[in-house]
């Protein structure tokens, strides 16, 4: 059991001691600037806090007398400036963060069986495999092979290296970015690379952003189909966050870059000369 000494070391002002929030409540919450300076200087031990507080106030360390910027008061000096910046990115990435995790906690509905959706899992398992990857090479092949156009082979052709290309760059950047899959995340998937176990982007999420639009742009397709693509896409995403494989920011994020992939692929597209030259490398 702690002491009464341990239990008030964080705070001398009898306020509660913060917890595991306290970084997060301590980086947007102004400082008492009513209290002692020693006292200050014990608050918060992490370095984006100490950055935020050597930077917060010109003033205070003007009237230091060890300052290095201007002593006429005419703004602050520019190294201010300077540390001020990223700790305000940092307060809004934490924040960001923050509301992220919490999130995407709230939203895994359907992460277990016993969970609170959890007789929809099968459903989002479903969903899962309709924007995994091998289906959608297979179709494309597939679909190359046995149409009898050329149009239509140039199509699926360009398809095919969209969904190659998508694996190149998700798999490049959850290799860079290293963030792990939410805790609650039973990793179930069939056919995953070892990069998969990374979490940042979705995969699924490229992918159905990716080859939502392909198809919008390159098939003629009735309204209603082409609404149901839009929601394909929009499922495929939302149920990532529900399964609790991804954090809404992976979803996000993949989306935007399938997207980008789209685009990427329409300055490659490779032409019917191009296929043609493939095709005589095979036969
Ligand atoms: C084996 C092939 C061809 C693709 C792997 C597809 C896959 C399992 C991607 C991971 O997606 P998330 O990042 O959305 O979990």
């Amino acid at each position: 059991m702690p002491s009464p000494k341990a239990k008030n070391a964080g705070r001398r002002d009898g306020s509660p001691v913060l917890g595991s929030n306290f970084d997060f409540v301590s980086l947007t919450k102004p400082l008492n600037r009513s209290s002692p300076p020693h006292l200050l200087q014990r608050q918060g031990s992490d370095p984006t806090t100490a950055r935020l507080r050597a930077s917060e106030s010109p003033s205070r360390r003007r009237g230091s007398g060890s300052s290095t910027g201007s002593a006429s008061g005419q703004g602050p000096p520019e190294e201010d400036g300077i540390r001020l910046n990223p700790s305000l990115i940092g307060i809004s990435l934490s924040s960001l963060l923050a509301i992220d995790l919490w999130l995407s906690k709230r939203l895994s509905v359907c992460a277990f069986e016993d969970a609170s959706w959890g007789s929809a899992r099968p459903l989002m398992k479903l969903i899962e495999v309709s924007g995994h990857g091998i289906p959608w090479l297979a179709g494309a092949a597939y679909s190359m092979y046995k149409s009898d156009s050329a149009a239509g082979q140039e199509v699926m052709l360009n398809l095919l290296m969209g969904l190659l290309l998508d694996i190149i760059l998700v798999g490049a950047v959850k290799a860079v970015v290293r963030r792990r899959r939410p805790a609650h995340n039973q990793m179930d998937m069939f056919a995953t690379f070892s990069v998969d176990r990374y979490s940042f982007p979705s995969g699924h999420a490229t992918r159905a952003a990716m080859c939502g639009r392909f198809l919008l742009a390159h098939l003629v397709l009735a309204a209603p189909l082409r609404v149901l693509v839009l929601l394909w896409v929009g499922l495929v995403g939302l149920s990532r966050v529900l399964l609790g494989r991804h954090h809404v920011t992976d979803v996000l994020f993949g989306f935007w870059m399938g997207y980008c992939q789209y685009k990427l692929v329409e300055i490659l597209w490779l032409s019917p000369q191009t296929l043609q030259g493939l095709l005589g490398l095979l036969a």
